[in-house]
């Protein structure tokens, strides 16, 4: 069996826009392929997809070679398992959910199946909507529909394109949480465009960073968002997303404790109830991390972290610096004025301590 992950490699030249990448990425979870409106994003969808005639080009997909231009291979994009999501999903108007939904499960044979409809359903949680007609359907409902169209045909990969884009934000915040369940409970992988940092902070495990048509920076999340060589990708939302595990909830004042992984550590945040040992990812904007050379006492400030200092990179506005730090690892970026780095004397290696407000932590 060929190894896991997905390897992408795709040269595709339009008039005025070339599109270079060469990829490893992970063969499960989901990576956000985040960058600026024309900087390829959706090209390199539609390269994957097998839409467009690439130069050069190489697609394997957990073990699966779809595409190799060295020996002439190209999959056509019926025959590719992936599933497909636009901004705005193209359900069959004259079909109600159910129909809809069974259209593209028909059409893979049983022993090929791997999603069922019953799962599918319960996933998006759109039971209620089934026989309705799409027209009958707000944005939200409708997407949820076409994701679970899309998990039908049982793919191997799965291309969301701004799945929530032409979405208000009351209406994105009811559908991440069935977004996160995919993530939680089935194996596909899922490559997800967006603009939204916020998504990609909550969805992804991998981050592509693209701008005008190459690949800027691919890696983890976490590491890939602290990295202090890509200003102009992060720029005001400069932050970093900490994953810890749920230690303790204090039902009095709200409040969730995270251990943050491989430390004794924990990230204070409000929030409602969690079960002890679950998983929780919370952001931290760069703007929100104040530093401290002793330990302060008497704070509003809730949580008080031991860091060590890495590196640092102008901020953006000239009287300001982003601060790479690490509390037993895990990423942290401070973005503080120039004035204070000079007065707190700051060098790689520093300890000292990062103070985060508990109310100014994202989960
Ligand atoms: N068929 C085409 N012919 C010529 N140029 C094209 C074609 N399709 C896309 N382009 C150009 O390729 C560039 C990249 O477009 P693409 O849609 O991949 O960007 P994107 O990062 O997905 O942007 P957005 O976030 O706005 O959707 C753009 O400059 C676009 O105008």
């Amino acid at each position: 069996m060929a190894a896991e992950g997905i390897e992408a490699r795709f040269r595709l030249d339009y008039p005025q826009f070339a599109l270079d990448v060469d990829l490893l990425l992970p063969g499960r979870g989901v990576t956000a392929l985040y960058g600026p409106s024309g900087s390829g994003k959706t090209s390199l969808l539609r390269c994957i997809a097998g839409l467009e005639r690439a130069g050069r080009s190489y697609l394997r997909v957990n073990g699966e070679v779809w595409q190799d231009s060295a020996s002439r291979l190209c999959v056509p994009t019926h025959r590719r398992a992936l599933g497909y999501v636009f901004q705005e999903a193209s359900l069959f108007a004259h079909l109600s959910v159910r129909r809809n939904l069974e259209f593209g499960y028909r059409r893979i044979a049983a022993a090929q199946r791997r999603v069922s409809l019953e799962q599918a359903v319960e996933l998006l949680g759109i039971g209620h909507l089934l026989e309705r007609l799409p027209d009958r359907l707000s944005g939200g409902e409708r997407q949820r529909v076409g994701i679970a169209r899309a998990l039908l045909t049982s793919p191997r990969l799965l291309l969301l394109d701004e799945p929530l884009a032409a979405l208000d934000l009351k209406r994105k915040g009811e559908i991440l949480p069935y977004l996160e369940r995919l993530h939680d409970e089935l194996e596909i992988p899922v490559l997800y465009v967006s603009h939204a940092p916020d998504e990609v902070a909550r969805l992804a495990d991998h981050l592509v960073l693209f701008e005008e048509g190459r690949v800027l920076a691919s890696g983890p999340l976490g590491e890939t968002l602290a990295r202090l060589d890509l200003p102009t990708a992060l720029g005001d939302d400069a932050g970093v997303v900490v994953e810890g595990r749920v230690s303790a909830f204090d039902p009095i004042y709200d409040l969730l404790s995270l251990k943050l992984p491989a430390s004794e550590q924990t990230l204070r945040v409000a929030h409602a109830p969690l079960a002890l040992g679950r998983r929780l990812r919370c952001k931290v904007q760069a703007r929100d991390v104040s530093l401290s050379l002793q330990r302060p006492g008497h704070s509003s400030i809730l949580n008080l972290l031991p860091a060590t200092v890495c590196g640092e990179m102008p901020a953006g506005s000239g009287a300001h610096v982003l601060v790479r730090l690490e509390v037993d690892g895990t990423p942290l970026l401070a973005r503080i004025t120039r004035y204070s780095r000079d007065q707190l004397n700051l060098h790689p290696g520093q300890q000292l301590w990062a103070q985060v407000k508990a109310v100014a932590v994202l989960a």
